[in-house]
């Protein structure tokens, strides 16, 4: 069995040990290195598994997760610098920062080891998690196989260049906080039209379940499945019109763009 190192016990560190261990991998498989002794005792606590130093951890693992924020790639990295690692034995490392490129890892590791970048999404807690991957210049299509079989365990898996990572962070990455604001938004909605908090929450998430739902099943675009809930000069027709006027559309469109281009900037400086 592949033998998974976690660098970095935070939230998608987490998600991701949560969402393994849910899809039945074995808690021998699976280590963290986390730095902080609080989170780590939380860690190994909550999921019994070994939580470790970086060296420790890489030492024996097949594959390396590193899921540090941009600004700690360089310290796991130099931590990383004290283990013998191995292309050989098919190691290789997978990281999930954001905007870091696999150009950054590949000359401070051993010649020709191989590097992916990923970018999956905290859904993977409930295996319905969406990971793209991207090879660096070593990978092999052994390599991406592996990855893609180890996350499609925590949902669907596709492979793009390494250029559109930055634009995959934007939308797939970062996706699932714009669906909870937009939940936060409506219930919130809900309770100035006079429904209770709970009654408003049941109504938005099950609305949001059953349309994420239709989306995925139905051979009907997004388009499609709107329009036929806007009845002429019906409810959702006066409500849509007044998303657009107040810049819905738009305002997406140049969110994403910015939160593209806060990835590129992670990667290319060290804040
Ligand atoms: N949170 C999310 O939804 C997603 C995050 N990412 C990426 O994953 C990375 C981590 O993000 P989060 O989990 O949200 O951050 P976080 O801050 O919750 O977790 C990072 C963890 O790494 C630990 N850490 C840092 N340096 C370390 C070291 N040298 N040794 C051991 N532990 C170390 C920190 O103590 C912290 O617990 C970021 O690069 C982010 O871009 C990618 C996809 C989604
Ligand atoms: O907010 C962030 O920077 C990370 C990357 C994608 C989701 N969370």
């Amino acid at each position: 069995m592949t033998r998974i190192a976690v660098i970095g016990g935070g939230k998608i560190g987490e998600a991701l040990v949560a969402g393994l261990l849910e899809a039945g991998r074995a808690t021998k498989d699976l280590v963290v290195a986390e730095q902080f002794p609080a989170r780590a005792k939380e860690i190994a606590e909550q999921f019994g598994i070994r939580v470790t130093t970086v060296a420790d951890a890489a030492e024996g693992a097949d594959l390396i997760v590193v899921a540090v924020k941009p600004s700690d790639v360089d310290g796991v990295l130099t931590a990383l610098g004290e283990v013998e690692l191995d292309s050989d034995r098919e190691q290789l490392i997978v990281s999930l920062a954001a905007g870091v490129p696999t150009s950054r890892f590949e000359p401070k590791l051993p010649a020709g080891f191989p590097v992916i970048r990923a970018m999956p999404n905290t859904p993977m807690l409930v295996g319905e998690g969406m990971s793209v991957i991207a090879p660096g210049r070593y990978v092999k299509e052994a390599h991406l196989e592996l990855v893609r079989d180890v996350l499609s365990a925590v949902g669907k898996v596709t492979v793009v260049s390494e250029n559109q990572m930055d634009a995959v962070t934007a939308v797939s990455g970062s996706g699932p906080a714009y669906f909870f604001l937009v939940v936060e938004a409506m219930v919130d909605a809900g309770v100035s039209l006079g429904l209770t908090r709970r009654t408003a929450s049941e109504l938005v998430v099950q609305t949001m379940l059953g349309s994420a739902a239709m989306l995925d099943r139905s051979e009907e675009s997004a388009t499609e499945l709107r329009a036929a809930v806007t009845s002429p000069a019906g409810t959702t027709a006066a409500a849509v019109r007044v998303l657009e006027q107040n810049g819905l559309r738009s305002a997406f469109i140049e969110a994403l763009h910015t939160a593209k281009d806060r990835s590129a900037q992670q990667g290319a400086i060290n804040d």
